[in-house]
């Protein structure tokens, strides 16, 4: 069975059409990299996912389930890590896991709590601090952990290495990668054509609404890819 699914996805805005006719279907331990350039509907995707909004045309299914605004039914199979991760600033990184694990329904032990962020890769040593001293990659790895400790099948990103450094960027990708291994399933948007390469299985490019290109990563090269990029968008 597939863990996510776009079947005739459309969304509009206002009566303009911001998705169309949206199908993929993703399978478990997949890293599926959505590009694009701004407004090709990217967010829109991740958001019908999340059930942000009701999509006008098709279904969004998440294992085997439709998802439905305001409906908790796929919310427990899914984690979302934004561009940047809000968390609370006063609190440490262990008690903002805690907040948010309860907030998800579930209670875990200090040590269980450590065991996900350092899953997470985040440094032992930044457990206790305030998350006002983090950086963006360390804020990241916190969502990471969220994402962990709900047991989340899938991990929506939207733009998740932007204003990464590259030594953060790597770190990321490594991570992603294990995750996948261990059968989660990460779906991004991104701009970032060379890093989409390292870390996807598959690449989708859109362009105004529409599902233009699916490429495998493991039959295109960075430079190829970069190249098909320009001639779709
Ligand atoms: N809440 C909204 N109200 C009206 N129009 C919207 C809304 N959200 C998105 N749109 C429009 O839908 C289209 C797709 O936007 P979307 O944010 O999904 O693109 P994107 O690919 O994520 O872009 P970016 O790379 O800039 O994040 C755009 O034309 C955008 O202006």
């Amino acid at each position: 069975m597939f863990v996510l699914q776009a079947k005739q996805l459309g969304k509009q805005y206002n009566g303009t059409a911001a998705l169309r006719n949206l199908n993929f279907s993703i399978g478990k331990g997949e890293i599926f990299c959505l590009l694009g350039q701004n407004g090709a509907g990217k967010t829109t995707t991740i958001n019908l996912f999340l059930g942000f909004t009701a999509a006008n045309s098709g279904k969004a299914v998440i294992n085997g389930v439709e998802v439905k605004p305001n409906d908790a039914a796929t919310k427990k199979f899914i984690a979302y890590i934004p561009e940047v991760v809000q968390l609370y600033g006063n609190l440490t990184g262990v008690e903002n896991l805690d907040f948010f694990s309860r907030l998800a329904g579930f209670k875990y032990s200090r040590d269980m709590l450590a065991d996900f962020l350092k899953r997470a890769s985040l440094q032992w040593d930044a457990f206790e601090k305030p998350l006002s001293t983090y950086s963006k990659g360390m804020r990241q790895k916190v969502g990471i952990a969220i994402a962990l400790a709900k047991n989340a099948d899938v991990i929506l990103m939207d733009e998740p290495t932007s204003g990464l450094d590259p030594k953060a960027t790597a770190e990321f990708t490594k991570i992603c990668k294990t995750l996948a291994a261990e059968g989660k399933t990460i779906f991004m948007a991104t701009h970032d054509i060379f890093n989409a390469v390292n870390v996807g299985t598959r690449i989708g490019i859109m362009k105004a609404g529409t599902l233009v290109h699916t490429i495998a990563t493991n039959k295109i090269s960075a430079t190829e890819l970069q190249q098909l990029y320009l001639e779709t968008i």
